[in-house]
């Protein structure tokens, strides 16, 4: 008869990812679609690596080596068997951090996708979508590179260039780790996203972090800073940005946590930019080749 097989982390041997109770299709810790979100961050071991493991481990064990009896077997004089190896007591037992770091997941998941209400025509917010596409727009890359280089092309003051010239620098600059960091993590978008996005990048299948989120971040502190605006409009600028952020979750583009970041990105973009401010002082040829145009 065949004996039953050892269960490593309250999963049975031969138990695919997908079957473990935890994380089925649906569940909050399921990005849906049988992938799971963000395993590369929260595991250090390839994908796999769990159930190769579990299998050296169980292969390993005292009831499975060969020349070895099952412990239920063994006589009172026999030894203890020998401590397990260090990196199977980890195994064993998950540090606090990746539980927090599991926890904080499963509740980013739940919460985007219970206020992802404009995610389709039929969804409970459906009617909503058309605006919330337009807002999508609004914090889009080309309409912000198109209308900087149309600004630039039509200011006539040294100072309006200067302001120009630095907006221009920041979302390219913000293009650039966008797409860097979305490369690196590929966290993909929430399964209930339809793909029916205005003009994208190849990059732009991941979802880590906003791209709207940063640029909204960036471009709202950059006006803030350097355009005087009466309080009501500067109230105006700092709701565009935050309605644009809760706007991708409701539409089903992001989960929480890619539009918490991309606000932390793009505010720290402007302090880059701020900080390598360019001036007819430290980046004359720039300065100099725009007029010559
Ligand atoms: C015009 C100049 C000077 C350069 C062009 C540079 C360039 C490659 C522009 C591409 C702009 C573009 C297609 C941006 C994509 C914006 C987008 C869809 C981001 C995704 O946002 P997210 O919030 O869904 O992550």
């Amino acid at each position: 008869m065949p004996s039953p097989r050892r269960s490593v982390e309250g999963r049975p041997l031969g138990a695919s990812a997908s079957s473990s109770s935890s994380s089925s299709p649906g569940s909050p810790a399921h990005g849906g679609g049988g992938r799971f979100e963000f395993q590369s961050l929260l595991s250090s071991r390839a994908p796999g690596a769990d159930l190769t493991c579990a299998r050296l481990r169980a292969s390993e064990s005292p009831v499975h080596r060969r020349g070895s009896f099952p412990l239920a077997a063994a006589g009172p004089s026999q030894a203890p068997p020998p401590p397990l190896p260090e990196e199977d007591r980890m195994d064993l037992n998950p540090s606090f951090l990746g539980i927090a770091l599991r926890s904080l997941l499963a509740i980013d998941l739940w919460l985007s996708k219970k206020l992802g209400v404009c995610a389709g025509e039929s969804s409970s917010w459906g009617s909503v979508r058309p605006l919330m596409k337009l807002l999508e727009i609004s914090g889009h890359g080309i309409p912000w590179l198109l209308g900087t280089l149309y600004c630039l092309s039509r200011s006539d003051s040294w100072a309006g260039r200067e302001v120009l010239m630095n907006l221009l620098f920041a979302l390219l600059l913000d293009l650039l780790l966008v797409a860097l960091i979305k490369g690196l993590v590929r966290r993909r978008r929430p399964a209930h996203n339809q793909m029916d996005m205005f003009v994208t990048l190849s990059v732009d299948k991941y979802s880590f972090p906003s791209g709207h989120a940063t640029r909204a971040a960036l471009v709202s502190r950059f006006i803030l800073n350097h355009l005087v605006l009466a309080i009501p409009l500067r109230v105006l600028v700092v709701l565009w940005a935050l309605v644009l952020g809760l706007s991708r979750v409701m539409l089903g583009r992001h989960n929480v946590t890619d539009v918490a970041f991309g606000f932390f990105l793009g505010y720290m973009q402007y302090s880059i930019v701020d900080y390598c401010w360019l001036s007819p002082h430290n980046a004359p040829v720039l300065f100099v080749l725009w007029n010559q145009q």
